[in-house]
């Protein structure tokens, strides 16, 4: 298999550094830069955690594409850099497999279409764990038979998106088989705001937020004397990564953008 030349956004952050573990570990990835909040110019193996990882820092991403040869850009930052970076790897050449969660749906249509427009391949995946897309597509095919859903996701508490990027895809993916419709009790009144959670064509999403949790969702179908749960749970970060690997691979041999995993491990 061809050397693929990987740049990872958001080195030292909980995906960040199962990220450039996987990129270490894996005989045809070769990491030739990472692009940080700080530490511009130094090196990597400079950075607690890291050593033999003789590569640059960047701060500055464009700086970074001008200088780094790569034909992947793996993004595990924050809602607003994410997209910035992702655009930015599109002008330059660059893949991008973007694990960063919280765009809007405009910011993926403009990404779509620039992704086109270059004819180069994007991978957006809310959840790279198997499991979680599995799950989303279980939830798909159980709305056909049900048309009362709720979604609980449930994460950390240093997350910054709510819903979680997962939470939303699942309710997308559900309304390709569900049709719009308003649930619980047609008089039913918050007696405290946001008690019934978010909402989504009338099925409800929750959002948890505590110590202690990683990353975890339970989609809940409803109808006359049964319900339906469907759960998954991520126990670590190292879940996430052979759906990056996987997305890494296959973005290559892409030209346009892919919104979720539920397509490439079919
Ligand atoms: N798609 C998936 O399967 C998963 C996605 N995520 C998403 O990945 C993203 C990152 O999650 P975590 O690693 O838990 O967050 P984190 O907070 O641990 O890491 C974010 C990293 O972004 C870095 N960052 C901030 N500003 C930066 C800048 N200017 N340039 C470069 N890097 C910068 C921070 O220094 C930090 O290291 C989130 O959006 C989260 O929702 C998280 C887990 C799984
Ligand atoms: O922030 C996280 O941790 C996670 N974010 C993604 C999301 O928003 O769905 C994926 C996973 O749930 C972990």
């Amino acid at each position: 298999m061809n050397e693929i030349n990987i740049i990872v956004a958001g080195p030292r952050g909980r995906m960040g550094r199962e990220a450039v573990n996987l990129v270490k570990e894996t005989p045809h990835f070769r990491l030739t830069a990472v692009v940080d909040r700080i530490n511009n110019g130094k090196l990597l193996s400079d950075m607690e955690g890291f050593s033999g990882l003789d590569v640059p820092i960047y701060t500055d991403i464009h700086e970074c594409f001008r200088e780094v040869e790569a034909d992947v850009l793996i993004d595990l930052t924050t809602p607003d850099l994410g997209f910035l970076h992702t655009k930015s790897a599109l002008e330059n050449g660059v893949r991008p497999v973007v694990g960063t969660t919280g765009f809007t749906p405009e910011q993926l249509e403009e990404l779509k279409e620039l992704a086109e427009r270059k004819s180069l391949g994007c991978i957006i995946a809310p959840n790279f764990a198997v499991g979680a897309v599995l799950m989303m597509k279980f939830a798909q095919t159980a709305a056909k038979y049900f048309e009362d859903v709720e979604i609980i996701e449930m994460h950390h508490d240093q997350k910054l998106d709510a819903p979680s990027g997962t939470a939303v895809k699942t309710a997308e993916m559900i309304g390709v088989n569900r049709e719009p419709k308003a649930q619980g009790h047609e008089n039913e009144k918050e007696t405290i705001s946001g008690a019934r959670g978010a909402e989504v064509d009338g099925m409800r999403i929750h959002s948890v937020r505590l110590p202690g949790l990683v990353a975890h969702q339970q989609v809940i179908f409803g109808s006359n004397g049964q319900t339906l749960t469907i759960r998954h749970d991520s126990y670590n970060r190292a879940s996430f990564m052979s759906g990056v690997k996987v997305s890494v691979e296959t973005v290559l041999q892409l030209t346009t953008l892919v919104y979720g995993l539920e397509s490439i491990i079919d």
